[in-house]
């Protein structure tokens, strides 16, 4: 496909990310930029000659100046620190809004069409801090989050199972941070919804496995966090968009009165198409999972009002 892919930051996720999307043959051409020029080098290298090697025509390039990301259809923020054992994702948030600043200036001047996808940590309030530093309508900007914590949901259905792998489909909403809302009732394996499966004890297990899932890869990996289920579910994405699937997945997005906020980034399940979002699906939520969300969007207004106050 004739399209052009934008990934800012080649560290763990950005590199997996371009890995997967040239060996899949998402598009023609991958831009990869990074303050680490010699790494974006070997990196350029070493997966178009995995390209070659999975006989996929998308050619990888290392962007030597800003100017090189011209006429990308969409470009991936990955830049930015990600946390270690004993932190939260919330502390990231100056340092990597500093990051996201520099890093959406260069995007306004050379791609000022394209779709944002923001990967950087703290997730809600890094699509904000994008949001607002690019003046770029709501549909553009997107944060990758809910499809990687859906999948964590479904990965622990399966570990508690035993059965269904492939077949299970999870739903989690609210931000990418201790307060994100499982949706247990809308969980199912192969059509059966897990309540039907499961019992409490199991169901609860779930739900806090889904909601610990990156710090336990923290913990585990010492020097960083996950990255080869972010990436794959970043291209799902990305591919959603260029193929104008309109797939729904729940993504980080500006609420314009959805759910009942307005001004607040959280996720939500949204159709995905060319034009980036293209629709908000309004879920029913009971009592217990509105209350819920609503934690979950408090704990992401906490850290956008810091931003609105000590950054912008
Ligand atoms: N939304 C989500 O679900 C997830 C978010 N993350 C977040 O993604 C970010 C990246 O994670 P990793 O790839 O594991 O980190 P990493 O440390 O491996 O890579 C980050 C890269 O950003 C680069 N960078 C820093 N400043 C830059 C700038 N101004 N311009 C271009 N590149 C710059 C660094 O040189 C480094 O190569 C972190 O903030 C992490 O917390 C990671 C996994 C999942
Ligand atoms: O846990 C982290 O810091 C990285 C991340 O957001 C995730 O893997 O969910």
């Amino acid at each position: 496909m004739n399209k052009k892919i934008g990934i800012i930051g080649a560290g763990n996720v950005g590199s997996s990310l371009a890995f997967t999307l040239a060996t899949k043959a998402v598009c023609s051409h991958i831009v990869i930029k990074d303050i680490r020029e010699n790494i974006v080098e070997a990196m350029c290298l070493d997966i178009s000659q995995a390209s070659n090697s999975a006989k996929s025509h998308t050619i990888v390039t290392a962007a030597k100046e800003a100017k090189d990301l011209k006429d990308c259809d969409v470009v991936v923020i990955t830049a930015g620190v990600p946390r270690k054992p004993g932190m939260s994702r919330n502390e990231l948030l100056l340092i990597n809004a500093n990051i996201m600043k520099s890093v959406i200036a260069d995007i306004k001047d050379n791609c000022p069409n394209t779709i944002i996808i923001v990967v950087s940590n703290p997730l809600d309030a890094m699509v904000y801090a994008a949001l607002k530093t690019s003046g770029f309508a709501s549909n553009k900007v997107i944060g990758m989050a809910g499809i990687l914590d859906s999948s964590r949901m479904s990965h622990f259905i399966y570990e508690k199972l035993g059965y269904g792998a492939g077949q299970i489909q999870s739903s989690v909403m609210g931000g990418h941070g201790d307060d994100m809302v499982p949706l247990t009732n809308y969980s199912t394996v192969a059509g059966v919804c897990i309540e039907e499966l499961l019992n409490k004890k199991d169901i609860d297990d779930i739900v806090q496995k889904t909601k610990n899932g990156g710090l336990q890869i923290v913990k585990l990996l010492e020097t960083g966090s996950a990255y080869y289920a972010p990436a794959y579910s970043t291209s799902r994405m990305i591919e959603s968009i260029l193929n104008n699937e309109k797939k729904i997945y729940p993504c980080a997005v500006l609420l314009s009165g959805e759910y009942g906020y307005t001004n607040i980034v959280a996720g939500v399940p949204v159709m995905l198409g060319i034009n980036g979002v293209e629709k908000i699906i309004k879920l029913e939520l009971n009592e217990e999972q509105k209350n819920q969300f609503d934690k979950s969007v408090l704990s992401v207004k906490e850290l956008t009002d810091v931003l609105d106050k000590e950054f912008f």
